[in-house]
């Protein structure tokens, strides 16, 4: 059955939930989605903290002061960082501060020690301190029980240190996708193999690997099949406990396009074994007890925008992010393209931000077999299916890959 784009984004996303949770120690999340909201079980700051190397005091007491006319206080304690102030601060007396260092009862200020001179236990202070200016409150950033991350944020270095900082040591997160790859094709050859007339070196499931862990998931290799039924089921089988299994390879019409017979044989119940789009139209979807199977194109193009269009978006959900669509915008095409197609086309391009604008630019050999143009795409252009021919200055939507 051959279904639109949305219809088998949606067909797939319906079969997926996201995967169980796990605990993982905090130096190994980074990029790994949370799977429970935090909660501060702390204020933080902790304690009402300097923010200056200095003198600690009343700020009434040097509200007054300047180079003609500076307040001299007595110097009562020496709070270094890390330790407690061991008296209060009085009128008339200042305790010598260092910044992140506790500050003591009675303080209201801190004044930094360019502005005073500290001599035999004596601080003589030039300059005032706003009240409450120069010092760090307990909670001011987080309260205790406050809700600081929800769930389904992917952890970046921000969110590390948050965690971090909260003790957090062994966050809760979603396990990730193992996605099983397999080339199929007789032609197929190991990329370390010498190689043979008419054999074509496995680029799709390296290719592949990388978009998978793009997506936050785990590739796991299963090699090349021979375009031979039971060559491909002994592979499946092996894949069967992978949350998601793709192949390449062996999906059109041809004589040894045998993935469909497999799908028969395995009991797979096929949703669609095409989708309208161009590159990557035949995409053999199917589900057996829970688990999806896709069988994307061997063309390594169609394959890789296929996976970006209908395999990402699944393998996302499955990971417990909450959005699944690459950004899109608008962007003014720098050259013409003219090439129809029937079917929603992705061109991959060079999109750069140009005068508070985009502009697109379609990159060179783009056929279905090719890849080149893929590496130094940050973008594709999305073109409708019947579109007429687009000269350059045209409006056309960009599905975004990357940072511009
Ligand atoms: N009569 C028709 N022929 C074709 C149709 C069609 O509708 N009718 N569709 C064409 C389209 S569109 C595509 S896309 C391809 C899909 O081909 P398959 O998925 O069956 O893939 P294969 O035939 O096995 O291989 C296609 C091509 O890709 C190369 N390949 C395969 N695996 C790899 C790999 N792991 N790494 C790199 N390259 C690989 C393979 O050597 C072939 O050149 O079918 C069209 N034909
Ligand atoms: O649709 Mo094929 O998937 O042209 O490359
Ligand atoms: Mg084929």
């Amino acid at each position: 059955m051959a279904v639109s784009l949305d219809m088998a984004q949606d067909k797939l996303l319906k079969t997926v939930q996201p995967l169980a949770a796990e605990e993982v120690a905090l130096a190994d999340c980074w990029r790994r989605v949370l799977a429970g909201e935090i909660v501060a079980d702390t204020d933080f700051p902790p304690f009402d903290r300097s923010p200056l190397d200095g003198y600690a005091l009343i700020a009434a007491d040097v509200a007054e002061a300047s180079p003609q006319q500076p307040v001299v206080l007595e110097v009562v304690d020496d709070i270094p960082a890390g330790n407690v102030p061991r008296v209060a601060v009085r009128p008339g007396t200042a305790a010598k501060i260092m910044t992140g260092a506790p500050v003591p009862e009675g303080a209201t200020g801190v004044v930094r020690r360019e502005d005073v001179r500290e001599e035999e236990g004596r601080a003589t202070v030039f300059a005032g301190a706003g009240v409450d200016n120069n010092l760090c409150r307990r909670g001011e950033e987080i309260a205790a029980g406050e809700k600081v991350i929800t769930a389904g944020t992917v952890v970046n270095a921000g969110v590390m240190g948050l965690l971090a900082l909260l003790g957090v040591a062994r966050p809760r997160v979603y396990k990730q996708p193992r996605v099983a790859l397999l080339a199929t094709g007789s032609e197929v050859a190991d990329i370390e193999a010498p190689l043979k007339p008419g054999a074509i070196r496995n680029s799709n499931s390296y290719m592949l690997a990388a978009q998978v862990r793009d997506a936050g998931a785990e590739p796991v290799l299963f090699g090349i099949a021979r375009d031979e039924i039971a060559a491909i089921i002994t592979r499946l089988s092996d894949a069967a406990d992978c949350d998601l299994i793709v192949t390449t390879g062996g999906v059109s019409a041809g004589d040894y396009d045998l993935v469909a017979d497999v799908y028969r044989e395995m009991g797979i119940d096929v949703l669609f074994d095409r989708v309208g789009i161009k590159p990557g139209m035949p995409v053999l979807a199917g589900l057996k007890a829970g688990k999806l199977y896709i069988g994307l194109s061997g063309n390594p193009a169609a394959a890789s925008v296929a996976f970006e269009q209908i395999v990402r978006p699944v393998l996302l959900k499955m990971g417990g992010r909450r959005e699944w669509w690459r950004p899109r915008a608008k962007a003014l095409l720098t050259a013409p393209f003219t090439k129809p197609s029937g079917a929603t086309r992705f061109v991959w391009a060079a999109c750069r931000p140009v005068n508070g604008g985009l502009t697109v630019e379609p990159l060179p050999l783009q056929g279905n077999g090719m890849l080149k143009s893929a590496v130094t795409a940050n973008a594709m252009i999305v073109i409708p299916a019947g579109s007429p021919p687009l000269a350059a200055g045209s409006v056309v939507e960009v599905c975004l890959l990357a940072d511009l």
